[in-house]
């Protein structure tokens, strides 16, 4: 059957009581998708020639890396008992940077399927994602996953599992998402269990936008969950936040591709397309209601996100600046996350200061304006928000170094994180002396069975953001998880270190690093742009400076680099030609006082693999 038959059985909106919403939950690679791809298969939505892998990932960036980053809604049948269901499915990405993407999915559904890879037991988002569930009150089905593998202890962690949750290990549901073993019996479970929507048919529409994204052909494509009333073709809607009035070109739903339907009712889900350009029209979280028969109250919508790590985007040519601010806005719509105000340094001219949810985020922003907007960028060393109080009791925020004020420092505040990390329990002191480097407290410690345990640590963010999960992860052998939620601030003992060319400080360098690090940063930059920065025709000291001290400096000799030795004698026209060529690789040169810098130095100097800000994946 074409997918369009298969709406052909509801032409009209399907009724709620045939209606079940749910998202699959789980740790980084326990194999949400996976699984959702064998249901797509069961449930015939994909047939078995059009299959491939990760069939909902459909970033490019998404099946290379193996992750989910966004959430994908598709809407399958299911026959039970002689009856069809629509079973609308949520594909959530499991990594923490990308919570934010989960809470709202979590949002738009009535139930969970909590999965559990049998072969490595609950990990720390494992437990992240079930909190998220239950503060949501979704009925949760636990699952363990891969029962194939020889590795698999289905047993030990269906009682693990239920042991958390409060239910009889009995009742945890065992598949494999690689063979498709058990996954029909969860789809049955799915429709048993799961309660459908509530909403009423008759109230005026209220519909909660949940994603959007911006096609080329068809303007903005917004994704909808309806709670109450209906909304139908070419009727006109209104955006409740901005009162912005348009008429619905299409609706319809998501199975696997974009089907037209004749109307979305209660408890559905699926897109709008209203052939509006503006992307500033169709904000996630906001409500979207009948024109003729307008709703009085908005839905709740959404925490707005908070970024938590900061970084400049600059075009390395600058004239592709207003398309970096037009990317920004696109890739903005798709990612409610993203934040950007322009700011310009006078090393790397015009730019963006971008917050981001972590460092995975950062690089995926980044990877993304490059590869679907055909960008060259550059981003400088990320840094978390600092709240700077002055003595006269004025506060700053500081997202830039080049924020940080002069001037009588009161204090310093610096995020803090409360982190969760399960281990086996051999693991213990090799977690305790990594947490206690990074300026951690040992808030807890738990054990979920008798070789396992969850340890709570405050760290501040700044520590947690940059390389942490890999150390954790080669001290651990791998058999450690992390998850962290933002927990407030703490006063630190936090200097700027600022980067002298010549005595002249380039902004794009300095970092704000606890007392005890600057050092090793001062040192680490010198060191660096010694090798990067060539040869002027006179010295250049480079100095790592906290204030007015310095604390670290190196020097690049001089050199005179006469281009004209060779053109003894020699003809006029052959000089000028040299000189002329000397004049175009200046171009590329940023002057810094007088201190020729290529660009490439700036690259190579904040690229993010040396200076060990590498994502954790
Ligand atoms: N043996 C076996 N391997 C599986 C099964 N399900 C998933 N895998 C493998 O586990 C890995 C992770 O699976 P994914 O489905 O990509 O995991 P995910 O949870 O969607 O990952 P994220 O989207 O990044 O959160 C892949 O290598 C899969 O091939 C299973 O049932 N059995």
């Amino acid at each position: 059957m074409s997918p369009r038959a298969r709406t052909a059985l509801h032409p009209h909106a399907t009724p709620p009581e045939l209606i079940r919403n749910f998202c699959i939950i789980a740790h980084i690679d326990h194999g949400k998708s996976t699984l959702a791809d064998r249901m797509l298969q069961l449930t015939g939505v994909v047939d078995d020639r059009s299959m491939r892998a990760q069939y909902l990932d459909r970033m490019d960036i998404e099946r290379e890396r193996g992750i989910t980053i966004k959430s994908q809604a598709v809407r399958m049948p299911w026959e039970l008992d002689g009856t069809t269901y629509a079973l609308n499915m949520i594909d959530t990405p499991g990594h923490v940077d990308f919570t934010y993407e989960v809470s709202r999915s979590l949002a738009a559904c009535e139930g969970a399927v909590l999965l559990v890879d049998a072969a490595q037991g609950i990990e720390a988002q494992t437990l992240a994602n079930l909190y998220l569930a239950m503060e949501n009150d979704l009925t949760i089905i636990p699952v363990l996953n891969k029962i194939d593998l020889p590795a698999a202890q289905p047993e030990k962690y269906a009682a693990e599992l239920a042991g958390l949750i409060g239910v009889d290990p009995q009742d945890c549901l065992k598949v494999s998402g690689k063979t498709g073993e058990g996954v029909e019996a969860l789809l049955e479970q799915i429709v048993r269990q799961l309660p459908p929507p509530v909403g009423d048919p008759d109230a005026p529409a209220r519909a909660m936008i949940f994603d959007s994204v911006y096609d080329t052909y068809r303007g903005v494509v917004t994704y909808v969950r309806v709670i109450d009333g209906n909304l139908n073709p070419r009727e006109r809607i209104v955006m409740m936040s901005t009162k912005a009035q348009h008429e619905l070109l299409e609706i319809g739903v998501i199975s696997p591709e974009p089907v037209p339907s004749k109307g979305l009712g209660v408890g559905e889900v699926g897109y709008l397309i209203t052939g509006v350009k503006d992307v500033r029209q169709s904000r996630v979280g906001d409500t979207v209601t009948n024109a003729g028969k307008p709703a009085t109250k908005a839905l709740g919508g959404y925490r707005d996100p908070k970024p938590m790590v900061f970084s400049g985007l600059y075009p390395i040519d600058g004239s592709d600046y207003p398309d970096l601010r037009e990317a920004l806005d696109k890739l903005k719509l798709n990612d409610a996350a993203l934040v950007y105000e322009p700011e310009t340094s006078a090393a790397l001219g015009f730019g963006f200061r971008c917050g981001f949810l972590g460092l995975l985020h950062l690089e995926i922003v980044r990877e993304r304006l490059e590869r679907e907007f055909g960008l060259d960028l550059i981003s400088t060393q990320p840094n978390v928000v600092y709240q700077v109080t002055m003595e006269d009791d004025t506060v700053v925020t500081v997202t830039n170094p080049s924020e940080f004020p002069h001037g009588k420092i009161a204090e310093v505040r610096e995020p803090i994180v409360r982190a969760t990390i399960l281990a086996p329990s051999e693991f213990i002191g090799a977690i305790m002396e990594l947490c206690q480097g990074k300026r951690g407290s040992l808030r807890g410690m738990d054990y979920l069975s008798e070789d396992r345990v969850e340890m709570r640590y405050t760290l501040p963010l700044a520590e947690i953001v940059f390389d942490f999960f890999d150390q954790l992860k080669s001290r651990t052998r791998g058999y450690a998880s992390l998850d962290y939620e933002p927990d407030g601030e703490q006063v630190a003992d936090l200097v700027k270190v600022d980067i002298l060319l010549q005595g002249e400080q380039v902004d794009a360098f300095s970092a704000i690093v606890h007392k005890d690090k600057a050092y090793g940063y001062g040192v680490m930059m010198a060191g660096k742009l010694k090798e990067l920065i060539p040869r002027q025709q006179f010295e250049v000291p480079i100095q790592a400076a906290v204030g007015a001290r310095i604390i670290a400096r190196e020097n690049i000799r001089a050199i005179r680099k006469d281009v004209l030795a060779k053109c003894y004698g020699g003809d006029i026209t052959r000089k000028r030609k040299l000189l002329e060529k000397q004049k175009e690789g200046k171009k590329r040169m940023k002057m810094v006082g007088r201190v020729e810098v290529p660009q490439e130095a700036f690259i190579a100097a904040l690229s993010s693999d040396d200076n060990g800000a590498k994502a954790k994946k």
